[in-house]
């Protein structure tokens, strides 16, 4: 499928499995939704720009290159979410973050905001919007559409599970916007969570279950 990228490692499919697993607490969770973010960061910044630069060796002059990072923001949606920070921070220090606050209400399903706070520059910025979990798509779509009225310049989305009505409904909505998954579940269950899945990403990262 178009602008679906679903990521396969050996390093990531042993680290979902992990955090799928019911008997995972929290320290253990939140250490492996930040390893397996750092492993897909690999995948998503694959065509971010370079500039080249000059720069000496202990030898002689030679041409490098240096990652564009300050045009880039990651754009965690709380709570769950803001797992996946550190992981990508640790590989692309001067990204920029901005944060969308949005929860599902639990009987519709419907995505609610109750938070914004970007950078003050948006315009012309590429932006990586994470959460773990790609359900509904609610959130997801919700999210983009806010990050679209601020005229960005390219928006990513990257979660660990997905399931096929999630990208469906992503790509009827921003066909433009390419998705990167750790995993494709097989659908969702009759209370919206992803099937297998790993339950509710948020209570387990936070131990609010
Ligand atoms: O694709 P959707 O059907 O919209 O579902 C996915 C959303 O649900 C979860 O958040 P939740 O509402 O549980 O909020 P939380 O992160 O604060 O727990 C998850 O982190 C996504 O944001
Ligand atoms: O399976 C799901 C679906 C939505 N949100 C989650 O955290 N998990
Ligand atoms: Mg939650």
């Amino acid at each position: 499928m178009k602008n679906l990228h679903i990521i396969e490692h050996p390093l990531i499919k042993s680290k979902i499995t992990q955090i799928r697993r019911k008997e995972t607490a929290t320290k253990m969770f939140k250490e492996l939704v930040s390893e397996i973010s750092s492993l897909m960061c690999y995948e998503i910044t694959r065509d971010l720009e370079v500039e080249e630069i000059e720069i000496e060796t202990p030898v002689q002059k030679t041409i490098g290159y240096h990652i564009k990072g300050d045009d880039l923001v990651l754009v965690p949606i709380l709570r769950a979410g803001l797992g996946m920070i550190e992981g990508i921070q640790n590989l692309i220090p001067n990204a920029k973050t901005g944060h969308i606050g949005v929860y599902r209400d639990h009987d519709t399903l419907q995505p609610v905001e109750y938070l914004c706070k970007l950078p003050l520059l948006m315009e012309n910025r590429n932006v990586i919007v994470l959460d773990p979990m790609l359900a509904t798509g609610g959130s997801a779509v919700k999210a983009i559409d806010i990050l679209k009225e601020h005229n960005v310049k390219s928006i990513r989305l990257a979660c660990l599970v997905g399931c096929p009505e999630g990208v469906e409904f992503l790509h009827k909505h921003h066909p433009d916007v390419a998705i990167y998954l750790a995993a494709m579940d097989e659908k969702l269950n009759e209370n919206g969570y992803i099937v297998p899945g790993l339950g509710d990403a948020g209570d387990r990262l936070f131990g609010t279950q």
